[in-house]
């Protein structure tokens, strides 16, 4: 079976995704899902492409092909193998879907990694993290993840609630496993994968520890439900080319007496050994580096979409639209290099991996979160009132104005229909409910900025730079 048609038939596994008010029976033909649906079976499908197949996978000891996503970068040239798939795959959705490159796959990977270095004397998780990995693995699932307990009152405990099963917590153990109740916000991308990741992204104090559970949950398990947001996808591919492919969707995951199974469950009510697990660097360094690639990515369409504006009505030679074109520049080389820095500056890991150089793709994921608000901000910028001046839909140029349309929307160098169609690209990246969600998405995706540069601050070897101005100082000063 190809890849793709097997993907459709895990979608068809009883999940409860909720949208607009009902439960949606078949996401393959369900108006909100299906174009996204599309677009993760063709990117899926990318390991049967004759051309790319062998760059996105890997053999592995079981004798199929996963993705690279789960290649364990034993060698320092794995780095790049993943790094090449990583790039080929978010290609496909021009870096606007980011689950799909593999960033939580990597997670797994990373987590496997660690099972034993990071927990030697807890024997039942590396056993589990193992057999987890390998089916996952195998069968090339697709992996998001939900971290958060609702927001309600962040000066609160997830005890402090109110209700104890607000946030997700154990109401009953069996032979078979954990019944759980309680939510977990928000799982990007959830309706269309196979598995979510639930575990706290920070730790938990010791008189909270029936919230330190850690367990991976097919999305179909019966009792857990996805509440979507708003959806923001059209069917319509000529007026909305980004919305009607690419709106990956983000939910709440609701535990309603939901039993996960011993084998999925990592860690139960044990803060000390969940902080033990998250806190190694293998996880989130396999993961943040998918995420650079998909930025750079990301950055290159927007710059290609700001020159094409600038082209089309004919600006690019004013001095200030230069700067600004040349800021879309200047963003994609900085991102790109701290890449590159990362991946030929690689770190030997004692657990036995190579690992791309953490600290330039810590920076690259610190200023992506203020790159991509400023990228387009430069292509509102560049456009001004032109997105609005567009018709509501290219069908107008098959009415009755058609001929006047095809005279008053030129370009100065392309036609209306063309510039039309640059403008309501532009739109869905600066305007649209999906471009404001893309740069939230931007801000937020790995954690709250305010503290993740607060923790580059903290974490920086600041002592090599103040022992040579203290020296100095001590010296005589500068004179
Ligand atoms: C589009 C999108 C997709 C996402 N996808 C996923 C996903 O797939 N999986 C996942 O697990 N998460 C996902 N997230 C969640 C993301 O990790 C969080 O948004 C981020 O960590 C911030 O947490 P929060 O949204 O709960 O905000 P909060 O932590 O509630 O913060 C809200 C505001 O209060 C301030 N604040 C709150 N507490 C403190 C504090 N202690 N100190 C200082 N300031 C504070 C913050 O600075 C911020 O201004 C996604 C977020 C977005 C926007």
């Amino acid at each position: 079976m190809s890849e793709a048609s097997n993907y459709l038939q895990r979608l068809q596994d009883g999940r409860n995704v909720w949208v607009n008010g009902e439960r949606v029976a078949d996401l393959t033909t369900h108006p909100v899902f299906s174009g996204t649906v599309k677009t993760v079976a063709r990117t899926v499908a990318l390991q049967d492409d004759p051309e790319v197949g062998g760059e996105l996978t890997f053999e592995t000891d079981t004798g199929v092909r996963s993705h690279n996503a789960f290649l364990v970068p034993e060698r320092v040239e794995d780095i790049a193998r993943r790094s090449r798939a990583f790039e080929i795959w978010t290609d496909a959705s021009f870096g606007t879907m980011s689950r799909l490159g593999g960033s939580y796959r990597s997670q797994v990977t990373g987590l496997y990694i660690n099972r034993a270095f990071a927990v030697p004397d807890q024997p039942h998780y590396a056993e589990r993290m193992e057999r987890y990995y390998r089916d996952v693995r195998d069968r090339n699932l697709l992996v998001t993840s939900a971290g958060h307990d609702p927001q309600i009152d962040r000066t609160k405990l997830a005890s402090q609630l109110g209700d104890l099963y607000t946030a997700v917590r154990i109401v009953r153990e069996t032979e078979e496993g954990i019944v759980l109740r309680g939510a977990k916000m928000i799982a990007t991308g959830a309706p269309y994968m196979d598995e979510i990741i639930v575990s706290p992204l920070k730790p938990i104090p010791a008189s909270e520890k029936d919230y330190a559970l850690m367990f991976f949950v097919a999305v179909g398990t019966p009792g857990v439900h996805l509440l979507c947001r708003e959806s923001f996808a059209s069917e319509n591919e000529e007026d909305h080319p980004l919305s009607s492919r690419y709106d990956e969707m983000d939910a709440v995951v609701i535990f309603d007496d939901a039993l996960i199974p011993w084998e999925r469950v990592l860690v139960k009510n044990d803060p000390d050994l969940l902080w033990k697990v998250r806190s190694q660097s293998i996880v989130g360094n396999l993961s943040v580096h998918e995420n650079i690639v998909r930025s750079v990515n990301r950055l290159e369409f927007v710059a290609a979409v700001g020159n094409e504006l600038a082209d089309s009505i004919g600006i690019k030679k004013f001095a200030h639209v230069q700067d600004k074109l040349a800021e879309l520049f200047y963003q994609i080389e900085a991102i790109k290099a701290l890449l590159l820095v990362s991946e030929r500056n690689p770190v030997r890991h004692p657990a036995g991996v190579w690992l791309a150089n953490g600290k330039p793709l810590t920076t690259a994921k610190n200023l992506m979160n203020r790159f991509y608000p400023r990228a387009v901000e430069i292509l509102q910028l560049l456009s001004a009132s032109g997105v609005l001046q567009a018709p509501s839909t290219m069908a107008d140029f098959r009415g009755p104005l058609g001929p006047r349309l095809e005279e008053y929307f030129r370009g100065a160098d392309r036609s209306a229909q063309e510039r039309i169609q640059l403008l309501k690209l532009n739109w869905e990246l600066t305007g649209s409910k999906l471009g404001a969600r893309h740069v939230l998405y931007e801000r937020y995706y790995g954690g709250d900025p305010e503290r993740t540069h607060a923790r580059q601050y903290e974490e920086y070897d600041k002592q090599p730079l103040l022992d040579k101005v203290k020296a100095r100082l001590a010296a005589g000063g500068f004179r």
